[in-house]
């Protein structure tokens, strides 16, 4: 038998290597050679303590005792510290995502063509002043030569070396020759030089075609303008307001964190070491700074004093962009300070506009953050919600999702605009159910859709569990499944916009809630996904129960802290995700939380109304040749209410006060040819006794009714009543899915 002390690593007598022997097999020293360290000198002792004085004598004290086995716990100590070292990125970020190099590329583009174009505009302004300046600088080409020539500069040399040979005259007599030399040698090259110039510029000027002589004159003027300028002025001007903006420096920074006085900044407001900077450099259209802060202070508390950092920056505020890297440590910042302003850098282009299908699986596109990062988003296996006050962006964001939905031809297609514009008009081609408004035949499509919809659940829910565990190994829908028509598991996304009407309509009100909760909940996991934006984020609007489920969420603009966190999430205000920060300005930009660990800062794609209508002619042309339309695209515009439920399509038709049938009773016979008249789709031809079957299901029985002195089997109007309010009451959707096929 083995005591677990004959596998300790370390054991002196089991053969197998100590930790000091396993470190320098890792890193092919010692721990304590790896720092640097004096062999054998112990920092640390057995019991943990800091040995303070062998550390700074260096002193070995004792050292048997650390290496005995129980000092083992050392090595991996120091091992520890250097996988978390920092790695650098092989590649800085704008060369990691195309998004970032294009924001990159166009920037410098940009910047290059402004600065051209200021200075081409100018150029006869510069010639002007380069010419006016040669004469000054042939003036002092001429000095120059002149005393190059006379070799001015060692005059007084020359007079020294004369007066003090004096009394040698071979000396002086060598000195004088050399010193003439000199001189007849420069003068004659400056005289052949200057004589040489003037020559090539008279042929130049006599013999020479006139363009040779323009740019002679060009280039001779050019330079002897340069060499005349002022020295304290340029030529040229400046084609940056570089005084608007201070040039964005270490100093400008650590001076605008300082300012805070967050933590022990202010304790070390005069120590500029105390903010340390990692690195600074260019990062798509902008600039990004990893900072250290000084011990205390937070990179959260910094993002709460945004405005006063951009203040500090000189730079407005939707230029600067903290943000913090917990996963370092909290005192980590990183400071993106942008060239413009997110909401003036331009709408962001959407890939997918003018080409390409997409994959509901697969996170598709939503815009780019304030780096010119693309930001995506996955739509499937989720419901999200949108808030934001009125005209921010939010039905143009829940448009761009449809669109990006409607863009994979599996995915069945629910849109509801309660407002009544024609924003999501576009989707209407090919959606399964479409309705713009909240007239009352727009809010009974929806309701039976949202039927139709609990059904289509109960139904997916048995496909996946009548199917084999190694087909669905996680109980949900996949890719391939989705793919599979024989299944009907297609993926089904469902965008509601303006919830606050559906969920406080009297009448629906409920039941919609009701549904809409329990699609939220559970929907994801058979390919159901749901979608809400209001521009009211409150409990009525998004009930608590709803918002809770929905994994992702899209703020954009918001006026304070509450709808804030009811949109993005509890303490997201707390924690400085702040929506509020957007100004009036800001269209289209949100917080997207739910995609990544932290929420991010999205610009959306602008996709306008024409654009829309183009992606879903795509759309639709791929639907058509893969069988794919359904519903309303398929040109059953009865789809919608094609839910089963009779006794809403009897209410439609059987008005509370009939005066041909005052007692509230009518024959089958007439009832089906009402029905057969206002859904002929689904009812023509009926005769009165398919609809007493049809409502038998529903506990319904006929009754006998007298009318015109006949007697006929029919219905009672007040049963259909008691009846469909039963079905209002909440449903208990929870024992769907364990209901067992019939
Ligand atoms: N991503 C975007 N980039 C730039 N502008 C945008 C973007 N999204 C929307 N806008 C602009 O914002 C305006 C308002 O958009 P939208 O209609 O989606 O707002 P809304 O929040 O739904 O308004 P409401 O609350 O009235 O329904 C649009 O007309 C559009 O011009």
């Amino acid at each position: 038998m083995t005591t677990p002390n004959e596998h300790m690593p370390g054991t002196p007598d089991d053969g197998l290597p100590n930790d000091d022997e396993l470190t320098a097999m890792v890193y092919g020293s010692t721990e304590v050679e790896a720092y640097g360290l004096d062999q054998g000198a112990a920092l640390v002792q057995p019991d943990g303590t800091d040995d303070e004085d062998n550390a700074l004598s260096g002193e070995v004290i004792d050292p048997e005792p650390a290496r005995e086995p129980e000092a083992a716990p050392r090595a991996p100590q120091v091992i520890q510290h250097r996988p978390t070292a920092d790695r650098r990125q092989v590649l800085p970020d704008w060369l990691r995502s195309r998004e970032a190099f294009v924001a990159s590329a166009r920037w410098a583009v940009g910047y290059g063509s402004h600065v051209c174009a200021y200075h081409a505009v100018r150029l006869p302004l510069y010639a002007l002043r380069l010419a006016g300046r040669a004469p000054i600088g042939a003036g002092r080409i001429t000095a120059a030569v002149w005393r190059w020539a006379a070799d001015t500069e060692n005059t007084e040399v020359r007079r020294a070396l004369l007066a003090s040979t004096k009394s040698d005259p071979n000396a002086f007599l060598r000195v004088r020759k050399e010193t003439r030399g000199q001189a007849q040698r420069r003068g004659a090259l400056a005289v052949f030089g200057l004589a040489g110039a003037s020559g090539v510029a008279a042929g130049v000027a006599t013999m020479a075609d006139p363009v040779w002589q323009a740019a002679t004159a060009a280039v001779a003027l050019g330079v002897l303008g340069v060499v005349g300028r002022k020295r304290d002025a340029k030529i040229t001007g400046e084609a940056m307001a570089s005084a608007k903006v201070p040039p964005l420096t270490a100093d400008l920074i650590r001076d605008a964190l300082l300012s805070l006085g967050l933590g022990s900044m202010g304790a070390v407001k005069n120590d500029r070491d105390a903010v340390r900077f990692l690195a600074i450099a260019r990062d798509g259209a902008g600039f990004r700074a990893d900072i250290d802060l000084p011990p205390g202070a937070t990179a959260s508390e910094v993002m709460d004093k945004r405005s006063k950092l951009a203040s500090g920056l000189r730079r407005p505020i939707g230029c600067v962009w903290p943000e913090g890297d917990p996963e370092v440590h909290e005192g980590r910042l990183v400071l993106y300070v942008g060239d413009r302003s997110l909401a003036q850098s331009g709408a962001a282009s959407w890939p997918l506009a003018k080409k390409g299908g997409a994959n509901i699986f697969e996170p598709i596109p939503l815009g780019v953050d304030q780096r010119g990062r693309r930001v995506d988003v996955t739509l499937m296996y989720a419901s999200g919600i949108i808030g934001a006050v009125p005209r921010m962006g939010k039905t143009f964001t829940l448009r761009l999702l449809l669109l990006a939905a409607a863009l994979d031809p599996r995915v069945e297609i629910h849109a509801y605009d309660f407002k009544g514009g024609a924003d999501l008009d576009p989707l209407a081609k090919i959606a399964h159910a479409y309705r713009s408004g909240d007239d009352p035949e727009d809010m009974a499509a929806l309701l039976a859709d949202l039927r139709a919809l609990v059904k289509e659940f109960r139904r997916r829910s048995k496909v996946l569990r009548s199917l084999p565990r190694d087909v669905v190994p996680e109980g949900k829908v996949t890719d391939e499944l989705a793919s599979r028509k024989d299944l009907g598991l297609h993926p089904i996304f469902v965008a509601f916009d303006e919830t606050q009407i559906m969920f406080e309509h009297d009448q629906y009100g409920a039941e919609a809630r009701s549904i809409v909760e329990d699609l939220v909940r559970r929907g994801p996991a058979v390919g159901i996904m749901v979608w809400l934006a209001t521009q009211r984020p409150d409990a009525k609007s998004i009930p608590t129960s709803i918002s809770a489920n929905a994994t992702k969420r899209l703020c954009l603009r918001v006026m304070g802290q509450v709808e804030n966190d009811m949109v993005l999430g509890t303490s997201m205000y707390k924690n400085g995700i702040r929506a509020t920060m957007f100004g009036s300005r800001d269209l289209g930009i949100a917080y997207l939380a739910g995609e990544g660990d932290d929420p991010v800062i999205v610009r959306t794609s602008y996709v306008d109304g024409p654009a829309a209508d183009t992606i879903t002619d795509r759309a639709h042309a791929v639907r058509k040749a893969q069988g794919r339309l359904t519903g309303l695209a398929a040109g059953d515009v009865e789809a919608d209410t094609d839910t089963g439920t009779v006794l809403d399509h009897l209410l439609a038709v059987w008005p509370a006060e009939d005066p041909a049938w005052p007692n509230g009773k009518v024959w089958s016979d007439d009832l089906a040819a009402r029905l057969g008249e206002h859904l002929p789709s689904l009812y023509e031809g009926w005769t009165g006794a398919q609809v007493n079957a049809a409502v038998k299901p529903h506990g319904i029985r006929t009754v006998q009714v007298k009318h015109d002195g006949t007697n006929k089997r029919g219905l009672s109007r007040a049963d259909v009543v008691t009846e469909l309010g039963d079905a209002a009451d909440l449903p208990d959707f929870t024992a769907l899915t364990d209901q067992k096929e019939d």
